[in-house]
């Protein structure tokens, strides 16, 4: 038998050991060398050739990605894993470091357990560090640390042991401070990395070496030691003496949960149903027998298998030839293959139990988020997941020959449940296709796999900006009557309040029609008024609708469509046929017909719609543009160059800090003025800056351009030019 027949052996028996299983995913800021490491550890289980780990880049699998030099997609891969004479089954996915790819980075964190947080030595803990690590810890995924790069510390900064072990310090105090506040409340200290009991680890993913304290304990080896075999030229000796795989996987077994332990605590979080139900308990219990329950976190097409899922299974086993059923979308599929995956190949193993990462194919409608379970024991879905960013880029798209368009709608349904991050829509009026993304590289990304991988050949447009609506004032309580004029609603809205808009960002606070009484305190502490907490009808684009009406008969036989009505409103705002956001919405009046047939769709719907449209547009309506966060090192003499670069872009400056010779400036730029940036910063600063960019949310557009930029999104839409005024609504 091969290594690797013996290793897919001993993974089918150790599949259904939970306490012997660790899922993880591996995550950074980008470059920090999450794929050189990920490719390591397929090398040190036989996965991949050592001579090509960092070089073969086997978790890159995609051409883009290989010739990009950066991770596009989460990949997978499963290896064994020998600690303390037990072997282990270790379940790994390698996640994407550049923030228009953080999408595939939460989805991750829902089927893993524990993070490796992959922190570079010379740049420190950098914005997507953070962004990673609230990832991981918002889903209770636990996270160690893996301090990489230190021979650049060696060779290249030539610190001693004293000024080394204070920068590896001055990153782990940093870490932790970011775990302190992030962390779920009763987590907080447990799960702080903690150097003396080895939950951080330090060393070359590109030389092959780590170290951590039970390493230097067993081998006697300390930072000098290293420092002098980096010094005489004898770092290769380091890969046989302190083997990366061996430390990095011994920290994670013994400090990351197993699927058994996790399950507990992080199913109550991702899941609403009754924990006391059997499937409940299939889940707590991690019984390989029990219903059915899984949740997609990845869909990929394959040109051969077609749809490829990764799916979490949370409970029960996910058979080959079973009909399983997908939740959301309501649909039943025949799972043609189950197994794991193994870096670009995938491992028909039959049967996938409880606790494990599989891959299956033949499920046609997957899509990325959906719940899957046994098609005769339905199942309540897992809570959605989360995306921290959301669309700001978007472009259009049409095929270069007419009679592909039927392909290139079948092929954008396939892009978006790829990857949900990305929104496809229609513009009704122009016919043309809308792909809207995280970011200028994530749409490039996209439209070049449309014509490479698809194999379709497309025009693409130049970026567009997602812009935002919201208001600045309170609107006076306005009417809106249906057609038949025997309905009429009495509204009035104003911006919702800061502290419940921050938290429905941040994804502390949940959207959705409001179900139970037990909501409302989550607004009373978060600042809202007793009264109005306990009268939120629905949350939706972080706005809320709020019945402060008393006593309105056949009101809640026309709840539904006042609120159907009122989501659909906010989807295409008044102003510019944006989303709106951020408003809080007061029905304090409604006069209804008492004949049902008189209050119908067709009656309600323009009712309600009419009404919120007037009071938005006599509310100081206004635009809110997309932000980012940049931040620039280069050489003291290029900080002119770069404030100046940023001021032209209408940026502003956040702070500035001198390192040495190298200047670190934060700035905040509209991502309107980002086009272009890479290389202009690049000669600005010489070759010599590096930058890197963040999300910071949608800000109001400033006033003076207001009038402009709604002209020109109306026009681009096919609209009159100028929005229409309240009054045009309350006809
Ligand atoms: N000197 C040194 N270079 C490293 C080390 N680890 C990675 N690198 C280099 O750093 C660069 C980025 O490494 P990757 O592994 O692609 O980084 P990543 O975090 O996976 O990047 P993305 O996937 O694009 O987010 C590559 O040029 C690596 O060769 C290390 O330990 N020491």
């Amino acid at each position: 038998m091969s290594r690797r027949d013996k290793m897919i052996a001993k993974i089918k028996e150790l599949m259904y050991k939970p306490e012997y299983i660790r899922n993880i995913g591996i995550c950074a800021h980008i470059d920090h060398g999450k794929t050189t490491l990920s490719d390591n550890l397929l090398a040190g289980a036989g996965l991949i050739s050592e001579d090509l780990a960092g070089e073969a880049l086997g978790m890159d699998t995609k051409k883009d990605e290989q010739e990009r030099g950066i991770t596009i997609d989460a990949a997978n891969a499963s290896m064994v894993q020998e600690y303390e004479g037990e072997q282990y089954l270790i379940n790994l996915i390698d996640t994407p470091g550049h923030v228009d790819f953080g999408g595939d980075v939460t989805r991750a964190m829902r089927a893993v357990d524990g993070a490796v947080v992959v922190v570079c030595a010379v740049d420190g803990v950098m914005p997507q560090t953070e962004t990673v690590l609230k990832q991981a810890l918002r889903e209770n995924v636990k996270p160690v640390l893996f301090i990489n790069k230190v021979d650049r510390l060696i060779n290249e900064l030539k610190l001693g042991p004293e000024e080394l072990l204070k920068q590896l310090t001055s990153i782990i105090v940093e870490v932790n401070a970011l775990i302190k506040s992030l962390a779920p409340k009763d987590k907080k200290n447990e799960w702080m990395v903690n150097v003396e009991e080895g939950s951080v680890a330090f060393g070359s993913a590109f030389k092959n070496w780590a170290i951590n304290i039970p390493k230097m304990q067993e081998t006697k080896f300390t930072f000098k030691d290293i420092i002098d075999y980096c010094n005489e030229g004898k770092e290769d000796e380091l890969k046989q003496l302190l083997p990366l795989t061996e430390v990095l996987l011994n920290m994670v077994v013994k400090h990351l949960p197993s699927p058994n332990v996790a399950q507990v605590y992080r199913v109550p979080k991702i899941w609403d149903g009754d924990i006391e139900s059997e499937v409940g308990q299939t889940m707590i219990k991690m019984s390989p027998d029990g219903p059915l329950a899984g949740m997609i976190t990845n869909v990929a097409v394959d040109k051969h298998a077609g749809i490829v899922a990764t799916c979490r299974i949370y409970g029960g086993t996910l058979e080959k030839s079973s009909e399983i059923y997908l939740v959301g979308s309501h649909g039943k599929a025949r799972v043609q293959q189950a197994g794991i995956f193994m870096g670009a190949e995938t491992i028909d193993t039959g049967k996938v139990p409880v606790g494990n990462i599989a891959y299956l194919t033949g499920v046609k409608g997957a899509s990325a988020g959906e719940t899957i379970c046994s098609a005769d024991c339905i199942i309540d879905e897992f809570e959605p997941i989360d995306h921290i960013s959301e669309p700001v880029v978007t472009v259009a798209v049409e095929a270069k020959n007419t009679k592909d368009l039927p392909k290139l709608i079948e092929v954008l349904r396939q892009v978006s449940k790829e990857d949900p991050t990305i929104k496809v829509e229609i513009n009704e009026t122009t016919g043309e296709q809308l792909i809207s993304g995280m970011g200028e590289l994530h749409l490039e990304v996209v439209t070049n796999r449309i014509i490479n991988d698809k194999k379709l050949e497309i025009l693409v447009s130049e970026p567009i900006i997602v812009y935002k609506e919201s208001v600045l004032g309170h609107s006076p309580v306005i009417e809106g009557k249906s057609p038949n004029k025997h309905n009429r609603f009495y509204i009035d809205v104003q911006p919702l309040d800061k502290p419940l808009y921050d938290a429905l960002i941040e994804g502390d606070l949940k959207e959705g029609r409001i179900k139970t009484k037990e909501t409302a305190q989550d607004f009373i502490e978060l600042g809202m008024d007793k009264e109005e907490a306990r009268r939120v009808w629905d949350v939706y684009n972080r706005s809320m609708f709020i019945n402060m009406t008393r006593g309105i008969q056949y009101l809640d036989e026309v709840k539904e469509l006042l609120l159907e009505g009122f989501e659909a409103a906010l989807k295409d705002g008044p102003l510019a046929n944006e989303e709106a956001v951020g408003l809080k919405f007061i029905l304090s009046d409604a006069k209804l017909h008492e004949d049902a047939v008189h209050r119908g769709p067709a009656q309600v719907l323009p009712a309600i719609k009419k009404a919120i449209y007037a009071s938005i547009m006599s509310a100081n309506p206004c635009l809110l543009e997309p932000i980012q966060k940049v931040f620039i090192s280069a050489p003291l003499e290029y900080m002119g160059n770069c404030n100046k670069d940023i001021q032209n872009r209408r940026g502003r400056i956040i702070g500035q800090e001198t390192k040495g010779v190298i200047a670190e400036m934060d700035f905040e730029v509209p991502i309107a003025k980002m086009f272009g940036f890479a290389g202009d910063i690049r000669s600005a600063t010489g070759g010599k800056g590096d930058f890197s960019t963040e999300m910071k949310g949608f800000e109001t557009l400033p006033i003076y351009l207001q009038d402009d930029i709604v002209r020109q999104i109306r026009t681009r839409k096919g609209l009159s030019p100028e929005p229409y005024g309240p009054e045009h609504y309350s006809a």
